[in-house]
């Protein structure tokens, strides 16, 4: 069965070259009528999503390795998960394995500078860095990600980057091999890292900081948490920004939708937040078509209103997508 495909981010891993090792995977859902399965909507804050086949969820780095091998050995298509705060899943659910990132360590190695497990909350590093006088990440005080998932989409806030912070960043490539690549080798943009694009890429497996000493760290972060709660919805469930702002517009993605008159229009259960138009919300059983939908629509609307062309900052996990789309603002070739 093909199912429409938006023109939207799309996000899977292709069967890689087997590799040997051995572990095993919970075989999650009614795909094969299992008596339990995973539900994709408890692992994303928008809360919408089926069924995923395989499930696995790793706390350390050799771990997430052995199922990285393991699906690759029986050509199972897996994606890494953090928080799920920017992810929209299918209500189908994924035909693969979802590997669920719980790689929470965090040392100090000397002060300021931090190396992170890629599993670890970004909010919580970014209170205690603050807290103990560093300045760099106070934006990440509300961010409901993890430390891989802030790396991988390069996640800002306040004039703030992840990016500004990295001094180097360790992952483990398809082949199952650990590299790591210091930030003067790393390539960052306006929600964009070099891992987007990286054809043997399997996982941020840690990050380390580099964090100035500031006194005002603390007393900066909750003035943007105070405004995060003033501006946005928070509480509510959302995955953040749906759309970047566009590069080449003085507007921004949330005025465009704003002046459309759109805060509040709803599909279903999705609805464009009435506080911050860039954040659409869950209210109650949506459906992916329905987000899908409204998402749809508003571009549209924004299109033969402004001329504003918005594209998507959340990532749509289609169910059985069989070929890799590694261009994060094109069409996937779904269906060829
Ligand atoms: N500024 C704000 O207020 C908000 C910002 N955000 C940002 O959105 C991002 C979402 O984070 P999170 O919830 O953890 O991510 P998600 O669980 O939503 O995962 C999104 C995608 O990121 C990639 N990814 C996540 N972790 C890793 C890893 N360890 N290694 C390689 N790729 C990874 C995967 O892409 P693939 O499958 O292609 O490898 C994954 O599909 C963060 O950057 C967060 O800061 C979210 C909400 C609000
Ligand atoms: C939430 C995210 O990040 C957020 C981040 O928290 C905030 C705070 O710095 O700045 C960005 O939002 P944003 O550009 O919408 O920032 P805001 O300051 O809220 O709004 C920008 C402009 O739009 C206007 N605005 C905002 C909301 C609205 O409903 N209507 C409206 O007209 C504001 O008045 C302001 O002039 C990030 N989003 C993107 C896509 O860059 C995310 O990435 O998921």
């Amino acid at each position: 069965m093909l199912l429409p495909v938006p023109n939207s981010h799309f996000l899977l891993r292709p069967p890689r070259k087997p590799i040997y090792f051995s572990c095993s995977l919970s075989q999650s859902n009614s795909f094969n009528n299992q008596k339990w399965r995973t539900e994709l909507k408890n692992l994303s804050t928008w809360g919408i999503g089926g069924p995923c086949k395989y499930f696995v969820q790793v706390f350390h780095q050799n771990q997430l390795i052995s199922a990285i091998r393991y699906c690759n050995e029986h050509s199972i298509r897996f994606m890494i998960i953090g928080k799920g705060s920017n992810c929209l899943f299918d209500d189908m659910g994924f035909d693969g394995c979802i590997i669920l990132n719980g790689i929470e360590l965090l040392k100090t190695i000397e002060p300021g500078l931090y190396r992170v497990g890629s599993g670890y909350p970004f909010n919580r590093l970014g209170v205690q860095s603050a807290t103990e006088g560093f300045t760099g990440l106070e934006f990440a005080g509300g961010i409901p990600g993890t430390v891989g998932g802030a790396a991988y989409m390069n996640a800002g806030a306040n004039g703030q980057e992840t990016a500004d912070t990295i001094d180097c960043i360790e992952m483990i490539t398809s082949e199952g091999e650990y590299r790591t690549l210091k930030r003067s080798d790393l390539d960052f943009g306006y929600r964009s890292s070099p891992f987007q694009d990286m054809e043997d890429l399997a996982a941020i497996t840690a990050v380390t900081f580099r964090l100035e000493f500031s006194e005002s760290a603390r007393r900066l972060q909750q003035e943007y948490l105070k405004r995060r709660k003033f501006t946005q919805p928070v509480g509510e469930r959302s995955a953040g920004s749906v759309f970047r702002n566009p590069l080449d517009s003085n507007i921004s993605a949330a005025e465009c939708i704003d002046r459309a008159g759109l805060k509040g229009y709803r599909i279903g259960g999705a609805m464009v937040s009435k506080k911050h138009a860039n954040f659409f919300i869950n209210c109650g059983g949506a459906s992916s078509q329905e987000m899908l939908e409204l998402i749809r629509l508003v571009k549209e609307t924004v299109f033969k209103g402004f001329g504003v062309e918005l594209k998507e900052e959340i990532l749509y996990v289609h169910p059985f997508c069989k070929d890799k789309n590694s261009k994060r603002d094109g069409q996937t070739n779904f269906g060829k």
